[in-house]
């Protein structure tokens, strides 16, 4: 593996999407080879032939001649694969790529959620369907649309092995792209699948049209559950209030450029969630984590109200005047949580 340390040179990405190609982009600024799986041979055709993925990335033209491909065997040789695709089909993706090679490499998790199914973290999933790989996640503040673009960004690049996370920020920096390395692949997990729920209510309070004081509220109470969540997990304090967790929560919670900001909004203005789904637009994490992370809090004695308020609204038992009603009867506390 040493070798492998010193020399992360072909990198596959996994994922033809936005934040997929983005990564993509990135790596390729960053000197690496890189090749771009995608199922979708229209974005392969896009890419290819336009340095466009308009589907995903619409109006940006790329200068870098990505090598994009349908045949995910043509990943089996690289040093280090980013695993880009939706957090609910990470384990299908992960049982396809048992199919084509053995990938004692690093696998580093670029996708926000908690398995609905399971409840388990994204690096737990790896684990169990190839266990071989080495876990590592990438999680942080960062709209693909401004990575694509070479806007300045900083991530967290977590993974146990403290070598390695150094050697992961080394092979991906690149000028406008700040890998920050970290051991912590718990936190950085954390962080990234509970900002998606909590910026589905903060678009719900701007959709409602309640205030900026709401919005500033719900986000610091969302941080709370973050770090209460988080903190009984196994994460690391720094990483709740790094890039991963406070970075990105701040971010999700406040732009319309994010996905589920927009669907929280949308909720807000009275649509319905079910309906939202339904129609199959843009991929909205939150909505598809938001149930088992509450789950995963009952089982580890935290209370998420507003992650719960989310899930209820989601799953339709509630609606949106309920549920911020419910979040403001609840029993006066201390600000601290303690008694
Ligand atoms: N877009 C961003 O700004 C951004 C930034 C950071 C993290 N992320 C995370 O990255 C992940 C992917 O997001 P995205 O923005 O690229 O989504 P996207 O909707 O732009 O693209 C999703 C891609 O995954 C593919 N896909 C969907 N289901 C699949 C399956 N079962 N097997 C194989 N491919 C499948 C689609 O064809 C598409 O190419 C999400 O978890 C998201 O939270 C996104
Ligand atoms: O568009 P969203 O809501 O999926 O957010 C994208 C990134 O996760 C922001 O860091």
């Amino acid at each position: 593996m040493s070798q492998k340390i010193n020399n992360i040179q072909k990198v596959a990405v996994l994922g033809g999407g936005g934040w997929g190609t983005a990564l993509a982009l990135t790596a390729a600024r960053a000197g690496r080879d890189v090749i771009l799986w995608a199922r979708d041979p229209g974005t392969i055709s896009d890419i290819r032939s336009r340095q466009q993925n308009q589907r995903y990335l619409p109006g940006i033209t790329f200068d870098e001649e990505l090598l994009a491909t349908n045949n995910l065997a043509e990943t089996a040789n690289a040093d280090a694969i980013l695993l880009v695709t939706p957090a609910q089909s990470t384990r299908e993706m992960l049982k396809a790529l048992a199919t084509v090679g053995t990938f004692k490499v690093p696998v580093i998790l670029c996708a926000k959620g908690i398995e609905r199914s399971t409840g388990k973290l994204l690096s737990d999933v790896l684990i169990e369907e190839l266990p071989q790989a080495i876990p590592a996640v990438l999680s942080g503040p960062s709209f693909a649309d401004d990575v694509a673009k070479g806007l300045p960004t900083a991530v967290t690049v977590a993974c146990e092995n403290k070598t390695l996370a150094e050697a992961l920020t080394t092979a991906l920096a690149a000028p406008a792209f700040r890998p920050y390395a970290s051991t912590d692949v718990i936190g950085a997990q954390v962080g990234g699948a509970l900002k998606n729920v909590l910026a589905i209510a903060c678009g719900a309070v701007v959709g409602r049209k309640l205030g900026a004081s709401a919005q500033a509220a719900l986000t610091a109470r969302g941080f709370a559950e973050l770090t209460r969540l988080g903190a009984a997990m196994g994460a690391q304090q720094e990483t709740l209030t790094g890039l991963s967790g406070l970075g990105d929560l701040v971010l999700t919670c406040s732009s319309a450029q994010s996905r589920n900001f927009r669907f929280g909004v949308e909720l807000g203005e009275g649509q319905n969630a079910a309906d939202l789904i339904a129609a199959g637009g843009k991929l909205a994490e939150g909505a598809h984590s938001a149930k088992i992370a509450v789950e995963l809090g009952k089982q580890h004695g935290i209370e998420l109200p507003i992650c719960e308020a989310v899930a209820e609204v989601v799953q339709g038992s509630s609606s949106i005047d309920k549920a911020l009603s419910s979040l403001m009867s609840r029993p006066l506390k201390h600000e601290d949580g303690k008694q």
